[in-house]
């Protein structure tokens, strides 16, 4: 077995053959490569279904040979399919089992992505763990992680915890735990350290970075990366700071907001992150969380030039159906059923 998919530059060759011929089938067995057809199983939330699986994708999808069918949560996965590819954004311990065992089961089915991948990114502090490791800073610039926090149990002790501990205000208070729900999307901002006993743990309390209030949304489609810039936060100065108290709810400014790509913005906060930068940390984190479909949300501290920090990394999050990626995806589905069966390839 290849380490996390990766392929050498023969088997690259057979891809980029089959892709040209569109010869990428091999559902129901896979010995040969034979008829133009890729059935994808899905099993997404009805939200998702929504904003993902939209008309033009699937006439995209169909006019390729890709098929998406619909996977029934109430009969066994087993006997469902064959398919050559199996798609799934579900949350819950079942799920997990059910996928894992499926995987075991049928090594054939190519299946995006792996549960426990997927599980990391469910918690905000296991989230940016890898990120915190890799510690990146000698290619084009430096990325790693707000100071952040962990609270369980007992808001009263928050105070006494955030003072502990040395963190700065003001500072974001996140629920640990994302599970899809409108209530895990639930942020504040937090002025002084005794409204914090307002909160609801479980919670992370994240350093809040002055970032001129442009988010960079960094996709990640298997070796494809996308950026798009979207407003964010506005910066906090010493004397808001100073002035303010309480804690206050947030929109989801980032998910909401228009994008930001076409406005007037100064150019030092509005460039993109160095590309090399960018290529750098995806496929660590791709080889790290043993994930292809995900984004992550960074920022450039504010009056920097090469500083970021990555606050958030989603998973197979909603906008893969944006006009630059729905082709990436599709090539994309077609080229991991590939490389996966040449995987089960014995090697030489
Ligand atoms: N540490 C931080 N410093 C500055 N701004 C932050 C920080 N953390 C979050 N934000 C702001 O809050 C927004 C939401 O935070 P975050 O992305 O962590 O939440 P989320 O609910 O997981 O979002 P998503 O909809 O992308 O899943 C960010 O897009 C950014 O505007
Ligand atoms: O709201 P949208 O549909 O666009 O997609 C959002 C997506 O929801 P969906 O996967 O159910 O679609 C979210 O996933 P959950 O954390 O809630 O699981 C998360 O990934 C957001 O970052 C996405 O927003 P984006 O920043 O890409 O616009
Ligand atoms: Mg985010
Ligand atoms: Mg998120």
């Amino acid at each position: 077995m290849r380490l996390n998919g990766e392929i050498g530059e023969e088997e690259e060759k057979k891809v980029a053959e089959c892709l040209n011929t569109q010869a990428y089938s091999i559902s129901g067995g896979f010995s040969q490569p034979q008829s133009q057809k890729l059935v994808v199983g899905y099993a997404l939330t009805s939200k998702k279904k929504k904003s993902f699986l939209q008309p033009k994708l699937l006439c995209l999808a169909r006019n390729k040979g890709i098929f998406f069918v619909p996977i029934d949560l109430k009969r066994p996965l087993s006997d469902q399919g064959p398919f050559d590819v199996v798609l799934h954004k579900l949350s819950g311990k079942d799920w997990c089992e059910v996928i894992e065992e499926y995987r075991q089961k049928h090594p054939e089915v190519a299946v995006l992505d792996p549960p426990d991948g997927i599980q990391h990114l469910h918690n905000r502090q296991s989230m940016l763990q890898d990120v915190a490791d890799l510690n990146l800073s000698d290619c084009h610039g430096k990325v790693g992680v707000p100071r952040q926090l962990v609270i369980t149990k007992d808001p009263s002790s928050i105070p006494y915890e955030v003072a502990k501990s040395g963190l700065k205000l003001p500072l974001v208070a996140k629920p640990l735990v994302v599970d899809g729900s409108a209530k895990s999307h639930e942020l504040s901002l937090a002025y002084d350290q005794f409204s914090l006993t307002e909160l609801e743990p479980p919670l992370v309390l994240q350093e809040f970075v002055n970032h001129g209030a442009i988010l960079f949304k960094v996709y990640i489609v298997g070796e494809t990366i996308k950026v798009v810039r979207r407003f964010s936060l506005p910066n906090v100065s010493k004397c808001e700071l100073a002035k303010v108290s309480g804690v206050y709810r947030f929109p989801r400014v980032s998910s909401a907001s228009a994008s930001a790509d076409d406005a007037d913005l100064e150019p030092g906060v509005a460039e993109h992150p160095p590309r090399p930068l960018l290529e750098k940390l995806a496929r660590e984190l791709r080889r790290r969380l043993g994930l292809r479909l995900f984004n992550i949300d960074m920022i450039r501290e504010h009056g920097t030039r090469d500083v970021f920090y990555v606050i958030d990394i989603n998973y197979f999050p909603g906008k893969y159906n944006l006009f630059v990626l729905k082709p990436n995806l599709l090539y994309f589905l077609i080229r991991f059923r590939l490389i996966h069966f040449l995987n089960l390839l014995p090697m030489n």
